[in-house]
Formats: structure tokens, C-alpha cells, sequence
């Protein structure tokens, strides 16, 4: 049976990914905003897009089908009730309360004709100076007086890896950490109820973006056919682990068991992806910092439907190699071991690597140390630049969502 959804493991052939073009949305970012954000910076929205079309550029000339989500996103408001329902969606989700803004700005975003206009809009937020005798009426709006915006912009959107995740056929539509980014996931939700290269396919949805506690892509990693490893960190939270993991097995997608990685709550690393990638059967990249402090908890299924929990003990090397099934695994360490090249490359995503095919991946230009010791260990790089791209605090892996991958097996 053909699935348009085939992702069993991190490494094996990139054959569709889904990226998002930086638009708009950047060019509203504001300086008082980007802690809300989640952003560091502002970047030269011109200079991101080329940097991106270059990322895109290297896929496709590798005969990877890149789809954009903006796309995905547009075709799925097949028709005049879906796109009604999408636009009441996005206002509620935006926390517009006051009744007669609302009318105005469905008013505006149905005006819309363009289904790919509408959605960029809906990306990039509403400026108060777009609604003529706009006037806060509402309480929240009154106490959002020194806000320019009536809604947000989504500038996270081109992390196309976090607001959903493909897990074997399935997906894992999340709940994300922070309201901004919970809006990014209607895009999904959309995507997968309506578009018809996935709606009707029965692809199996291992966690659901109205479940309460958090769960974010970049810390949802597939090790193997088997082992699904997922980072508790400041994005996720054990009980969604828990909970994904026991829908997994009770759907029997193959998988036998999730490795939870505790790697702390910190902004730096703030998903299992940022700190450790997988580029090759036996090898893996790792940022030092976290290296000696991993705690590494195995989750599989009890015949009554439970699950069992242990913690594995001993080094995170030899947990690997044992549940792949490898004689040994070879860490592939950012900064090539020095403290400080470290600490800054993973900053800039060193340790962020996507792999298109076992053994080569593509990675920022810029972590030069780490780059070289990946090369030293027989992995292939390709590279893009990073200058603005990277002040969003994600680099590649963080910026492609695969959607099918050639099995490892075949
Ligand atoms: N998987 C990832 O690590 N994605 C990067 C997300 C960066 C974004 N600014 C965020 O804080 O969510």
C-alpha cells in the first residue's frame, strides 16, 4: 500500500521534505517582541529567503521533492466552507475577543481570493494601521495598547521540523510550548485533514495539538524501524513522551521502543535536536555540555498495555549501540572537543545536522570546527550559508520536515 507519509528513521534517503520560505512574517518582528517570539534577532528577510532558496536548491539537486507548508497549507482550503472554518479558527486561536473586530478581520482575510495570499497573511499578522478606525474596545486590546499588531506574526514557521513530526506512517500533530508557536500547528491540522495528498489516507496521528501537555518535533528523533528517541527538555514534557509512546504501541506502528533523553530545560538547547543528531548508522553528533549529564530512560510495552519504564544505566555510547544493534556508536563531538568552539557552534547550530541519505548530511558553513570533525570521521557535508537564517536559533534539521524517507532495510 502506497503512504504518503514514510519515515522510519533519521538517516535513510531523503526522498520528500517540507520546508517553509521565510516570508512576511520576519518583516514583522519587532525588538520589544523577540523574547515572546522566540527569536534573537532580526534578520534581513531578503538575504534569509536566498539563504533558504539555497538550502531548497541543494535538496533538489540531490532528486529530493521539496513541498513548501505555505503550499500544503493553501490547497488544503479546498472550498468555501473549509476556508470559512480556517480563517474562524485562526482569529479565535489569535485571542481576538471583541466581536466587531472580529467581523472586520474576517471580513479582510475573506477578501482574500488567493488561497496562498491568504495563508501568507495569516503568517505575517495584522498591523492595527491595516484596519482604518481601529480603536481598542476589548480588555485584552486595551492592555495590549503599546502592541502594533491586532495579531502576532508566526516568524518561527520556516522550523518547519517542530510544529509537527512524522513518526513511521503516522504523524504527531503537537502542542506546542508557547502560544506562538501553538498557531503554527492550524497549518497542520489543515494539511492533514484536507489536502488530498494526505486526507482520507488513514494516517495514524500519535499525538493531537488539543492534548495539554507539550510535545515539540525537534525533540522527536527516529532512531530506528524499532526505537523512536525524544527529548525531554524545555519543549517536552515526560507525560507527552508517555503518552505518544503508548499510542505508538497501542497502533502498533512498528515501533517497540521510545528512549526518553532528559537533557534539561535550558533556551540554549532547547530540543534533543539541537544537541544530538543522528548522521549515520553507527554515528551521531553530540554537544560536550550534555554529554555527561543525559539520563536516558527506555519506555516499551507491557503485554497488559502499560508501560514499563527503566532507567538505563551506563554510557550513553553503549545505550545507543544496544538498542541498535551495533557493536559500537562513534559521538561525532561540536567544537571537536574544545569547550569553547562548543559552546559556540552548537549556539549556531553545529550539532543540527540533516542527514539525506546514511552518512551524508548538510549543515551550516559556519561551525567550521565542527564541520571538519565530521569530515574526519568519513561523514559528507554539504554546505549552506547561515549568516541570517541562524539568528532564529535553528539550522538544518530544524528547518525540513521529512515525509518519506527510502527504507534502511530494503
Ligand atoms: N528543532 C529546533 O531546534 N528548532 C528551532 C526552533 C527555534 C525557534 N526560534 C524556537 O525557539 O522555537
Amino acid at each position: 500500500m502506497s503512504t504518503p507519509i514514510n519515515v522510519f528513521s533519521e538517516i535513510g534517503k531523503l526522498e520528500t521534505v517540507m520546508l517553509h520560505r521565510p516570508g512576511n512574517e520576519l518583516s514583522n518582528l519587532l525588538p520589544d517582541e523577540l523574547q515572546n517570539l522566540l527569536f534573537d534577532d532580526i534578520p534581513f528577510l531578503e538575504q534569509a529567503q536566498k539563504e533558504h532558496d539555497y538550502f531548497a536548491e541543494v535538496l533538489q539537486a540531490k532528486g529530493i521533492e521539496v513541498l513548501y507548508l505555505e503550499d500544503l497549507a493553501a490547497e488544503s482550503l479546498r472550498n468555501k466552507d473549509i476556508r470559512e472554518k480556517f480563517i474562524k479558527q485562526y482569529l479565535d486561536e489569535a485571542n481576538i475577543f471583541n466581536q466587531t473586530l472580529k467581523t472586520k478581520l474576517q471580513e479582510k482575510l475573506t477578501a482574500i481570493k488567493d488561497n496562498r495570499e491568504l495563508v501568507d497573511k495569516t503568517m505575517a499578522g495584522v498591523q492595527k494601521v491595516e484596519l482604518p478606525k481601529y480603536k481598542a474596545v476589548s480588555l485584552t486590546e486595551m492592555m495590549d495598547n503599546s502592541s502594533p499588531f491586532v495579531i502576532d506574526p508566526l516568524p518561527n514557521l520556516y522550523f518547519t521540523r517542530d510544529n509537527f513530526a512524522t513518526v513511521g506512517h503516522g504523524i504527531s500533530l503537537n502542542r506546542m510550548y508557547s502560544s506562538t508557536r501553538q498557531r503554527e500547528t492550524i497549518y497542520g491540522q489543515y494539511i492533514f485533514d484536507h489536502h488530498p495528498r494526505f486526507s482520507g489516507k488513514n494516517i495514524p496521528r500519535v499525538y493531537d495539538r488539543n492534548n495539554v501537555s507539550q510535545i515539540e518535533g525537534g525533540d522527536e528523533l527516529i532512531l530506528s524501524e524499532k526505537v523512536i528517541a525524544i527529548g525531554i527538555s524545555q519543549r517536552t514534557e515526560a507525560i507527552s513522551i508517555e503518552r505518544l509512546a503508548k499510542n505508538v504501541f497501542d497502533r502498533k506502528l512498528g515501533f517497540n521502543c521510545v528512549l526518553a533523553f532528559n537533557i534539561g530545560q535550558k533556551r540554549k538547547f532547547m530540543h534533543l535536536d539541537t544537541v544530538f543528531t543522528m548522521v549515520d548508522y553507527d554515528k551521531f553528533t553530540i554537544h560536550p555540555e550534555i554529554e555527561e549529564m543525559l539520563e536516558v530512560y527506555s519506555i516499551t510495552p507491557k503485554n497488559t498495555g502499560e508501560l514499563k519504564i527503566a532507567k538505563e544505566r551506563g554510557r550513553l555510547e553503549h545505550i545507543l549501540a544496544k538498542y541498535l544493534h551495533r557493536d559500537s556508536v562513534q559521538f561525532i563531538r561540536c567544537g571537536d572537543g574544545n569547550q569553547t568552539a562548543a559552546a559556540r557552534e552548537q549556539w549556531n547550530d553545529g550539532s543540527n545536522t540533516l542527514a539525506i541519505a546514511p552518512g551524508e548530511v548538510i549543515v551550516y558553513d559556519r561551525n567550521m570546527i565542527t564541520n571538519k570533525a565530521l569530515e574526519r570521521a568519513g561523514v559528507k557535508l554539504n554546505y549552506i550559508p547561515s549568516s541570517e537564517l541562524v539568528r532564529g536559533r535553528g539550522g538544518p534539521r530544524c528547518m525540513s520536515m521529512p515525509l518519506s524517507r527510502k527504507s534502511l532495510t530494503q
